[in-house]
């Protein structure tokens, strides 16, 4: 473990295949909470950040939700694999360094050693969030199966082996989104609450 000076009180570490709806679902629970408690950390966010530097590319773009980033997802998820078997925590490290708000929301695990380093760094606070659309939902939400990207580690690694602390069904005939993340925002304000208390 590493030495720390900050400790949040809590880490939603969420994972889900693409356009299950992880950006979606994570900036409800930032709005719900506001910036001055929560902030949601992307650890594809140094991860595009490297990738964008050593190959000249435009970083906006890999950040944002556009076909740019599709064009080069399988040669990242690739690039991003390399780094990892190097230092498996690399990626988590760096997205949750300078974080200061008591609340994190991570917003895409995709791999066990991703889980495995926020339950080993932060084993009181972590809890694992899956979200799950079917595949009709997730295609119309622009989705297509892309071999090499939905068949590999990258989409698949969190598929089983993990028993979920909370599971969030984002499809239009599945309970209101508002009420399936109402114990969690419970758990988020009073972990806040809890610290406030202990301080
Ligand atoms: N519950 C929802 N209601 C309306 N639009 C949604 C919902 N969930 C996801 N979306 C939309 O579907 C698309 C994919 O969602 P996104 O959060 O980007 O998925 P992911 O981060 O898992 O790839 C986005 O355009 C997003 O706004
Ligand atoms: C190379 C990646 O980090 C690219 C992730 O890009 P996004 O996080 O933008 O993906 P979605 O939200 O699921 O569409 C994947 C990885 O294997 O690390």
């Amino acid at each position: 473990m590493e030495d720390r000076v900050f400790v949040p009180d809590l880490v939603l570490v969420f994972s889900g295949k693409r356009k299950s709806g992880k950006d979606y679902v994570t900036a409800q629970i930032l709005d719900r909470l506001g910036p001055d408690v929560c902030c949601v950390l992307r650890l594809s966010g140094p991860l595009k950040q490297q990738y964008a530097q050593e190959h000249g590319l435009d970083l906006d773009q890999l950040l944002g939700p556009g076909l740019y980033k599709e064009q080069y997802r399988a040669d990242m998820i690739h690039w991003g694999e390399v780094r990892r078997q190097q230092d498996p925590g690399l990626f988590c490290r760096l997205a949750t360094r300078g974080a200061w708000q008591p609340i994190w929301v991570v917003s895409d695990a995709r791999r066990l050693s991703d889980l495995q380093w926020f339950w080993k760094e932060f084993p009181q606070q972590t809890q694992s969030v899956r979200v799950q659309s079917s595949e009709e939902t997730r295609k119309q939400r622009g989705w297509r199966f892309t071999a090499g990207v939905d068949d590999a580690e990258s989409e698949c690694g969190l598929d089983c082996g993990v028993e979920f602390d909370w599971i969030i069904t984002n499809d239009a005939d599945a309970p209101l989104l508002e009420e399936q993340l109402h114990p969690i925002l419970k758990l988020a304000k009073e972990a806040t609450l809890s610290s406030i208390s202990d301080s």
